[in-house]
C-alpha cells in the first residue's frame, strides 16, 4: 500500500536558489492494493510533482512517503514494485534501440538467471496480456510504433516486473480517442490482478472513467477527496464545483473564476486541514487562503 503523509515539496528557485515556492503543501493519501485513484487539477497544482515523489525522482522537502511500509528509495528494489508511465511514450524510449532492448534491459538487472527461451516467453506473454502483437512491435525502432503501442510497451513492461503499483501520468493525453480508451480499460483490467493506480489527469472524464476514488489539487493542496461518485456527484468544494461546470471562459483563468467568499467548513473552524464532511468524503476550508 502507497502512503503520503504531510508531504510538503518546496522548489529552491531565482539565481542562487534564494527564494522558493511551494509546489506541494500537506499532502496525504493511501493508494491500496487493485484501486485506482485518480490525481485531478489544472496545470500547475503539483500533479506531476507528487508523481515523482512517489516515484523517488524527486525528494520530499517534509513528510514522508512509504510504500508497504518502507520509504521511497530510488534502487532497484523499489522498481521492481513501482513504475510511471508519463505522458510522452517516445521520451521512455532510446530512440537508437529496438523496442526488444527495453525488455532485455529488465532481464540483464533483475533476471539475469532466466534462460534466452523462458525470457521470450514471458516477454510475448507481457505483451499479449496488454494486446500486442509481438510480432509486430519487437524489432522496431520506437518511431516506427504508434503512441499508443508505446504506452502499451511500457505497461508490458512494467508487468514483467513483480509490479504492484504504477504512477500513470496523464499517459493518455497524446493518445487519440479510441486508443485511449483501449489503454484504460486495460488499467481496469490490470487493476483486477491487484495492481494499485496513482492516475494523474487534468481531464475529469478520463478520472471518473476508471478510479474509485479522486483527489482534487488546487495549488498544492488536496481540497477534496472521497469515492469518486460522491466528488463528481455531490462536489462540496467551490472550486471542484468550478471544474465540474467545466465551460471554460476564455477570459477567466479558474482560480479567478473559484468563489471563496463563503464556506461553511470555514464557519465550523476548518483550517488548512481537510474535514470529513459526510462518511468517506473529505472537503477542505473554501476559504483556505484567508484561514488564520
Ligand atoms: N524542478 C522545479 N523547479 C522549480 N519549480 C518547479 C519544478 N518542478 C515543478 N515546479 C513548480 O511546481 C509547481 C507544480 O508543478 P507540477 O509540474 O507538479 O504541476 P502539474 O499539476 O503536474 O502541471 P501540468 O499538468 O502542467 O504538468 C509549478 O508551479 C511548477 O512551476
Amino acid at each position: 500500500m502507497l502512503r503520503l503523509d504531510d508531504v510538503t515539496k518546496e522548489f529552491r528557485i531565482g539565481a542562487f536558489g534564494g527564494k522558493s515556492v511551494t509546489a506541494v503543501r500537506e499532502v496525504s493519501f493511501e493508494v491500496a492494493p487493485g484501486e485506482v485513484v485518480s490525481l485531478i487539477g489544472e496545470s500547475g497544482s503539483g500533479k506531476s510533482t507528487i508523481g515523482r515523489m512517489i516515484l523517488g525522482l524527486n525528494p520530499v522537502t517534509r513528510g514522508s512517503i512509504t510504500f508497504d511500509g518502507r520509504p521511497v528509495r530510488a534502487d532497484k528494489e523499489y522498481y521492481r514494485h513501482i513504475q510511471g508511465i508519463f505522458q510522452d511514450p517516445f521520451s521512455s524510449f532510446n530512440p537508437v534501440f529496438k523496442a526488444d532492448r527495453v525488455y532485455n534491459m529488465i532481464k540483464e538487472t533483475y533476471y539475469p538467471a532466466v534462460s534466452e527461451p523462458e525470457w521470450e516467453e514471458r516477454v510475448e506473454a507481457a505483451l499479449r496480456d496488454v494486446r500486442l502483437n509481438p510480432g509486430q512491435v519487437l524489432g522496431k525502432y520506437p518511431h516506427q510504433l504508434s503512441g499508443g503501442q508505446l504506452q502499451r510497451l511500457l505497461i508490458a513492461r512494467a508487468l514483467l516486473l513483480d509490479i504492484k503499483l504504477l504512477v500513470a501520468d496523464e499517459i493518455t493525453s497524446m493518445l487519440d480517442a479510441s486508443t485511449r480508451i483501449d489503454v484504460l480499460n486495460l488499467l481496469a483490467e490490470l487493476r483486477t490482478r491487484g495492481l494499485g493506480v496513482l492516475y494523474i489527469t487534468h481531464d475529469l472524464s478520463l478520472g471518473t472513467y476508471l478510479a474509485e476514488r479522486t483527489m482534487v489539487l488546487r495549488r498544492g493542496s488536496i481540497v477534496e477527496m472521497g469515492l469518486t461518485g460522491s466528488v463528481f456527484g455531490d462536489p462540496l468544494h467551490p472550486y471542484t464545483r468550478e471544474l465540474l461546470s467545466a465551460v471554460p471562459r476564455l477570459n477567466q483563468a479558474w482560480d479567478d473564476a473559484t468563489p471563496v467568499d463563503s464556506c461553511v467548513y470555514h464557519e465550523r473552524g476548518a483550517t488548512g486541514a481537510l474535514i470529513e464532511a459526510e462518511p468517506g468524503h473529505f472537503v477542505a476550508c473554501a476559504r483556505l487562503d484567508t484561514c488564520p
